[in-house]
């Protein structure tokens, strides 16, 4: 089902499994921040199913799993952003098509804001790394506004940011965070096939449509 009006003039693009594959990235500050609090390591693929709702919420879940309280919280977060600061970028890959995707895009007039739910600290020098901050007009964090993605607040403040109607601005992700967010915002929202959904099929997701590629979002936007 599809309704992506034929005038758009901008594009809201998620930065977890849309743009870059950061998986290794959270699986190493995870592992070390685990390390360091004496509790058992985690795998990658049970790493992927909790990305999605910001780091807090990653690693409330990963201490939960871990058999640990509450109470660790604080040293867990203190020691999980160390080390995610330190490695930032270094075990993750741009996926192929982004940059052309993006590119196209913004050939096609669109304006691009980067909005995830990861801390700004660590998404800015993220982009910056991977040769992506260009692309972007205004990048906002998982900390930028009051409430995360699957809220719908942060696709409205954009919007707001940018002076252009939520009807006229394509969201752009990988999960169900961002389909409900944008269908709550008023806002055309088109999944990518690959990322992180919780383990969960994408397909099943309500969205305007899905493509495997960014790199295919001009054609599908022409027959949309
Ligand atoms: O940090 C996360 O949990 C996911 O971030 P995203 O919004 O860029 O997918
Ligand atoms: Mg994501």
């Amino acid at each position: 089902m599809q309704h992506i009006p034929h005038d758009l003039h901008a594009a809201i693009v998620d930065l977890d499994g849309t743009m870059v594959d950061t998986l290794g990235d959270f699986e190493f500050a995870l592992n070390r921040m685990l390390e360091e609090l004496e509790l058992p390591a985690m795998h990658a693929a049970a790493i992927a199913r909790l990305v999605g709702k910001g780091s807090e919420h990653l690693i409330r879940s990963v201490l939960a799993q871990a058999g640990a309280g509450e109470r660790s919280f604080g040293a867990a977060w203190e020691s999980y952003q160390r080390h995610y600061l330190a490695i930032n970028g270094r075990h993750s890959v741009v996926y192929p098509g982004v940059d052309g995707g993006l590119a196209a895009l913004r050939g096609a007039g669109l304006r691009l804001v980067c909005l995830t739910n990861k801390p700004t600290a660590f998404a800015r020098p993220l982009l910056e790394a991977k040769g992506l901050s260009h692309h972007f007009e205004l990048v906002f964090g998982g900390d930028a506004f009051e409430r995360k993605k699957p809220d719908p607040l942060p696709l409205v403040k954009a919007c707001e940011a940018l002076g252009v109607a939520p009807s006229r601005t394509l969201a752009i992700g990988d999960s169900s965070n961002d389909a409900q967010a944008a269908r709550a915002a008023g806002c055309p929202v088109v999944l990518v096939t690959y990322g992180y959904n919780h383990g969960e099929p994408v397909r099943d997701v309500p969205a305007d449509g899905f493509v495997d590629s960014l790199a295919d979002l001009p054609r599908w936007l022409a027959g949309a």
